[in-house]
C-alpha cells in the first residue's frame, strides 16, 4: 500500500502519535508541591520525574540512565508514612486508649481519611493530594463489573468485599470515638467510601516495612510502610529489584538489578503476580505477562466431566484431599503439569484405580487414558473460551453510555479477559499438536475406547 504523505496525512498521523505519548507531569501543581515538600523532608530525587504513559498510566520516568546495581530512589524516614506517625499524632491517645487495639491497617486508614478531611490544614496535604481519587480494584466493582469476571476471580472478588464490609462494621465504634477530633460529625467523615478509598490506597500502594510489635496495636502484622513519590513506581514482572528500609543510612531504598536507560519508564516488580492477582490486588492488569495463566475452576472441570463414571465423586475428593483441584491453569505453554495430572487421575478406569498416587506423581497411565484426557483438556479450553467470548461480547454493551469511572473498571476485566483468550487460543494450538502426536501410535496399537 503506497503511504500518503500529503499535509492532511502528516498533520493527522502527528495527532494520532500524540495520543499515544509519555507526558511529563512534573510542572503539575500536585507534583511540584509534592516534591517541595519532600525536599524539606530530606528527599531530593533529580532523575525520576512523574510522567503519564500511554500503556501504564502515571509512573515515574528516569531523565538519566540508571546503570545496573544504582539506587533508583531513597527516601528518608521522615518521609514515610507508617503507624509511628500516626501513634505519635493527634490520633495516637485515642488509638492507646481503645480496647480491643486497632489493627495497624485500621489505624493508617483512620489516619489517611481524618488527614484528607484536614486538606488545606493537612501536613500531610501534598502526598494526599498526589493520591488517586479512587481505584479499580474489585471491592469498587457494582455487581454487573463483578459477574464479567471468570468463575475462580468472581468468587474472590465477592470475599474481599465481605472482607472490607467486615472491616467497615468492625471498625464503626472506634472511628465514631474519634468525634472530638472534627467540627463535624465522626460518621459523614469516616463513610463506607472514604475507608474503602484509604484501604485501597494502604493495599495498593505500601512498601514491606516491618515494625515492632506495639501493645497499643492490634496482634495483626505491622508491615506497612506508604511512601510518597516511591508509590508512583509502577510494576513490570520482567525487572528485578532490591528494595529495604536501609538501618545505616535510615532511608528505604530501592536499588536497580538490571538498570534502566535514559528517557523510560522506571519499573518496580510487585512480585511474580499473575493477572487475576494483580487484578484482585492492585486493580490493573500487566499484557504479556510471564506468569499469565487462565485457570480451571473446580466448578468448571465438574461441568465438563461426564457424570457416568460411578468413582467421579471419590476421584474429587482424592483431588481436593491432595490440593490439586486448586491452581489447574492453561499458561503460556498450553495446560499445566497439574491440570494434566488431575485430568490423569479422572481418567483412571475401575481397574487402574490402585494406582491413583502413583499417577499424581506424574506417571502416566496408558496411551488411550492420555488421549482421553487431551480431549478433556480440549473440553476445558472450548468451555473457558466460550465464556471469555461471552463475557467480552457483555462488556462491549456494557461500555455503551458507561460512566467514566464505569469505563476504567470494565478496560480492566476486558485487558484479563483478552490476555485469557489469548493463553486459551494458544492452548488449543498446543493441543491440537499433542492431539496429533499421538494419532500414529493410536492407529496402530490402540483400539478406540470410550470413558
Ligand atoms: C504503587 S502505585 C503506582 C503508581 C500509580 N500508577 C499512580 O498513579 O499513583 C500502584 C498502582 O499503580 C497501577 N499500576 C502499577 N503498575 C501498573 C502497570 N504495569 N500497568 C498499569 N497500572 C499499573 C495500579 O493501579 C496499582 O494499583
Amino acid at each position: 500500500m503506497r503511504k500518503r504523505t500529503g499535509r492532511r496525512a502528516r498533520k493527522k498521523r502527528r495527532k494520532r502519535e500524540k495520543g499515544v505519548q509519555t507526558v511529563s507531569l512534573a510542572h503539575e501543581s500536585q507534583f511540584v508541591d509534592l516534591r517541595k515538600w519532600l525536599k524539606e523532608r530530606g528527599f531530593t530525587s533529580q532523575c525520576l520525574i512523574p510522567a503519564r504513559f500511554p500503556d501504564t498510566g502515571r509512573g515515574l520516568m528516569t531523565t538519566q540512565a540508571i546503570k545496573a546495581n544504582d539506587l533508583i530512589i531513597s527516601l528518608p524516614e521522615k518521609c514515610l508514612l507508617t503507624t509511628n506517625t500516626v501513634l505519635g499524632s493527634y490520633m495516637g491517645e485515642y488509638i492507646k486508649r481503645w480496647h480491643p487495639p486497632v489493627s495497624p491497617l485500621l489505624a493508617l486508614c483512620s489516619f489517611l481519611i481524618a488527614e484528607r478531611h484536614f486538606g488545606d490544614e493537612s501536613q500531610w496535604k501534598p502526598y494526599i493530594g498526589a493520591l488517586p481519587k479512587s481505584y479499580t480494584c474489585p471491592v469498587y466493582f457494582p455487581s454487573d463489573v463483578t459477574e464479567l469476571l471468570p468463575a475462580g476471580l468472581r468468587r474472590k472478588a465477592e470475599e474481599q468485599r465481605e472482607q472490607f464490609r467486615e472491616f467497615y462494621s468492625s471498625s464503626l465504634a472506634f472511628l465514631r470515638s474519634l468525634r472530638p477530633l472534627f467540627a463535624q460529625p465522626a460518621e459523614e467523615i469516616f463513610t463506607q467510601d472514604a475507608l474503602r478509598w484509604a484501604w485501597c490506597s494502604v493495599n495498593t500502594r505500601t512498601v514491606y516495612m516491618e515494625h515492632p510489635r506495639r501493645e497499643c496495636l492490634s496482634r495483626d502484622t505491622d508491615v506497612y510502610a506508604l511512601a510518597p513519590y516511591l508509590d508512583l513506581l509502577n510494576h513490570s514482572p520482567d525487572v528485578q529489584v532490591e528494595a529495604g528500609f536501609n538501618k545505616f543510612t535510615q532511608c528505604y531504598e530501592i536499588r536497580s538489578i538490571q538498570g534502566c536507560p535514559r528517557f523510560q519508564q522506571v519499573f518496580i516488580c510487585y512480585g511474580p503476580h499473575d493477572n487475576q492477582r494483580l487484578l484482585l490486588e492492585y486493580g490493573f492488569v500487566a499484557p504479556g505477562n510471564p506468569h499469565r495463566v487462565a485457570y480451571v475452576d473446580p466448578g468448571v472441570l465438574k461441568l465438563c466431566l461426564k457424570r457416568d463414571d460411578k468413582q467421579l465423586a471419590q476421584k474429587l475428593l482424592f483431588l481436593r484431599d491432595n490440593k490439586f483441584l486448586e491452581n489447574l491453569t492453561f499458561g503460556a505453554d498450553g495446560p499445566s503439569w497439574r491440570l494434566m495430572t488431575a485430568l490423569r487421575l479422572l481418567s483412571l478406569k475401575p481397574e487402574q484405580y490402585s494406582s491413583w498416587k502413583n499417577v499424581l506423581l506424574g506417571a502416566a497411565v496408558s496411551h488411550d487414558r492420555e488421549e482421553w484426557c487431551i480431549e478433556m483438556a480440549h473440553k476445558l479450553c472450548r468451555y473457558l473460551t466460550e465464556d471469555t467470548t461471552k463475557a467480552l461480547e457483555q462488556l462491549s454493551r456494557l461500555k455503551q453510555g458507561a460512566t467514566q469511572a464505569h469505563l476504567e473498571q470494565l478496560g480492566v476485566v476486558e485487558t484479563l479477559r483478552r490476555e485469557e483468550q489469548g493463553i486459551l487460543g494458544h492452548s488449543q494450538q498446543v493441543l491440537h499438536s499433542l492431539r496429533q502426536q499421538l494419532l500414529p501410535c493410536r492407529r496402530s496399537d490402540t483400539p478406540g475406547e470410550e470413558h
